[in-house]
């Protein structure tokens, strides 16, 4: 065989099972399941087995993982690898998806959450969720943050109201910002106010969990920083679980990492220790910028 025929051959073959000719260095090949201190005592939220598909597409793989009380847990890994849909597991905004399937137990103070009789609207109050890009409604500062003590029926007189929005303002850290001006419209404050009065919106309602998905992906360094001296502020209060594409991120403002790949969890552990001296040599290959 001559040298270009091998070429287009060993070419065809690499197309055809969709795998480079090279090993790949990246490939998960001696699983023996997640590294490190996964499981804690005393957890806020517990999960074990879990495993989710999209239709045909397993995205995650048998994942056990524990979340404690006043923790912060940063998610990272390269993208794709399963992140924001095992974070969207945890209080169920993978419903909405029709493809999605989730097997395995979700458990939050002792109940399955995905127990056919759980009530999804309650447990969405004590898992609350801050998105990507900020997602103020349509309405003014203080109905933002009034909204979910309305819905869920919180509170029964407007001074008790105005009580609540505040407090969650400044514990969000917007009250000063936000005072004069809490009739105007939310629209009109900056992207790190916006994300900030999301944050606002979803402690109103007393959640024991903060779900954030790259919350200050869409902010510039002065909001990021603002939003992380937050997160650690809020970590005396509430669990709070993070996914972020920031490794610095991750190391400012989490006490545990785990590390995603290829929807596996290959490593958890102090946060120092991940980024110092990981255990797994994926890990290792990740946050030294081999790749991801
Ligand atoms: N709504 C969906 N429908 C079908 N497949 C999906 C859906 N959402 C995610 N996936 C697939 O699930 C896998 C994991 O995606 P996911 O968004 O959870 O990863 P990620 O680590 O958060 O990625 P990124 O860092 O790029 O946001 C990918 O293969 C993705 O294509």
């Amino acid at each position: 065989m001559t040298l270009s025929n091998q070429y287009r051959e060993q070419k065809a073959d690499s197309v055809t099972t969709g795998t480079p000719s090279e090993p790949d260095q990246h490939a998960i090949t001696d699983w023996s399941g997640t590294v490190g201190d996964a499981l804690i005592d005393d957890p806020r939220m517990s999960t074990r087995n879990v495993n989710v598909f999209y239709a045909d597409n397993q995205a995650i793989h048998d994942v056990s993982l524990d979340i404690g009380k006043n923790e912060v847990l940063a998610m990272i890994g390269p993208s794709g690898c399963g992140k924001s849909t095992f974070l969207r597991t945890l209080n169920r905004m993978n419903d909405s998806i029709d493809i999605c399937r989730v097997e395995g137990d979700i458990v939050l103070d002792g109940d399955n959450i995905y127990d056919k009789h759980m009530d999804v609207v309650a447990l969405r109050a004590k898992v609350g969720m801050v998105f990507q890009k900020p997602n103020p409604f349509p309405k003014s500062i203080y109905d933002n943050v009034a909204y979910g003590p309305r819905i869920h029926g919180l509170v029964s007189r407007r001074a008790e109201l105005d009580e609540v929005v505040e407090t969650a303002l400044r514990k969000a850290g917007l009250w000063d910002e936000a005072k004069d001006r809490l009739d105007k419209p939310a629209t009109g404050l900056s992207g790190g106010q916006q994300q900030r009065l999301c944050i606002a919106r979803t402690i109103a309602i007393s959640p024991e969990v903060i779900l954030m998905d790259e919350p200050c992906s869409a902010l510039d360094p002065i909001a990021t920083a603002r939003i992380e001296e937050l997160i650690a502020e809020l970590s005396e209060n509430y669990t709070i679980a993070i996914v972020t594409h920031s490794m610095q991120q991750a190391a400012r403002v989490s006490h545990r990492t785990a590390y995603f790949h290829l929807g596996k969890l290959i490593e958890v552990g102090a946060t120092d220790k991940i980024f110092t001296s990981p255990d797994h040599k994926l890990t290792e290959d990740y946050i030294t910028g081999r790749f991801g």
